[in-house]
């Protein structure tokens, strides 16, 4: 049985008013190929006709081709500094989740008031601008799963207890004390920079002793008394498929985030746990649709766009010209 939480999301009907700055933000690392999820993702947003620019929050080691590329597909490319945790002799669940931590500089972007950070291995198949206003002062999220194996050394994954079916396993509050509060996946946030709250974060993360799922875990912390979960829609993680199918409606699913092992399109070879799931194939390839469409590159759209508003232009004269509305002053001729 799902937790009880608010799956019909009231979004007031206004919209951004004037003053309001809104953007799509997410975080790139390395020289690797987590730039074709990116390229992705923009191409992704562009498809469900997202009215807000995407921010690629990039590390000084992503290389200057690969920052044309995101800039190419009219992407916003501010580079940031790394954020290390403090030593510690973490097992994190992924090593690589270290360089997470640097996604705390997102809430440096003031210039914005509302942000959605999406994670590289993440796509969006349907507008979702609607989040954008929700009410402010809260920290909107999924709530994540804790069935995988990344998870096998936590207490939950030891006594088999997951937030997504409370009352199967009850937690034993005698032995472990209270149970925790609810947790969001860190790869989809709807949330407001601010400086002050940026100088915390960064206060903060140097005196917290790093855990499992590094800043996911972090984020959870300071964020537990004003997160509010959002439905599994917005940020399904694909372990869900096959953990708790009852909690998952596919064909209502906005956003998908490719987290399962293997699951990364860019690199799939479907051989891993789960990878020859044939609804796992299906968003691979709804993925690649999007990845290889050229109608969706930025140079296209725009060029699209500005032939359309030429077109227009045109036919609104020969309209004009045909209602006598419009007298053409013949020039006198040259000679
Ligand atoms: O080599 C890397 C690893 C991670 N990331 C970024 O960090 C995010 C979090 O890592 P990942 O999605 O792999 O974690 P998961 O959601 O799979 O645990 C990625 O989506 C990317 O945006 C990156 O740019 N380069
Ligand atoms: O650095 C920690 C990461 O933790 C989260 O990923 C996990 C988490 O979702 C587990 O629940 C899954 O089992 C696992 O596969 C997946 O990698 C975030 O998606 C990612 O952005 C990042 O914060
Ligand atoms: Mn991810």
């Amino acid at each position: 049985m799902a937790p009880e939480i608010n799956t019909k999301l009231t979004v007031p009907v206004h919209s951004a008013t004037g003053g309001e700055k809104r953007a799509y933000v997410t975080f790139l690392a390395g020289t690797g190929d987590y730039v074709k999820g990116v390229v992705g993702l923009a191409k992704g947003l562009r498809k469900a006709k997202s009215k807000y620019p995407l921010v690629v929050a990039v590390l000084p080691d992503v290389p200057e081709d690969h920052r044309k590329q995101l800039v190419d597909q009219g992407c916003v490319v501010k580079e940031i500094e790394p954020v290390y945790p403090p030593e510690n002799q973490t097992e994190f669940a992924m090593a690589y989740y270290v360089i997470n931590y640097s996604k705390l500089r997102i809430w440096e972007f003031v210039e914005y008031n509302k942000m959605i950070y999406l994670d590289g291995d993440i796509q969006v198949f349907d507008n979702i601008d609607h989040l954008y206003d929700l009410p402010n002062g809260q920290f909107y999220a999924v709530m994540d799963c804790f069935c995988e194996k990344t998870w096998s050394h936590s207490p939950q994954y030891k006594i088999g207890y997951c937030q997504q079916c409370p009352d199967k396993v009850t937690w034993p509050e005698a032995k472990l004390g209270p149970k925790p509060p609810l947790y969001f996946n860190a790869g989809m946030f709807v949330y407001e920079p601010n400086l002050s709250t940026y100088h915390n974060l960064l206060e903060k993360v140097k005196i917290v002793p790093p855990t499992l799922f590094a800043e996911q875990d972090f984020l959870n912390m300071y964020f537990k008394d004003i997160y509010k979960p959002i439905p599994p829609v917005y940020n399904l993680v694909l372990a869900m498929l096959w953990r708790h199918p009852e909690n998952i409606e596919l064909d209502q699913v906005k956003v998908v985030h490719y987290c399962a092992a293997g699951a990364k399109p860019w690199r799939f070879t479907g051989e891993e746990e789960n990878m020859d799931r044939e609804d796992i194939k299906m968003l691979v390839k709804k993925w690649w649709d999007i990845y290889n469409d050229e109608s969706l590159d930025y140079k296209n759209v725009v060029i699209g766009d500005s032939h359309k508003k030429q077109q227009t232009l045109k036919q609104f004269i020969e309209a004009l010209s045909e209602a006598g509305a419009l007298q053409y002053v013949k020039a006198p001729s040259a000679a």
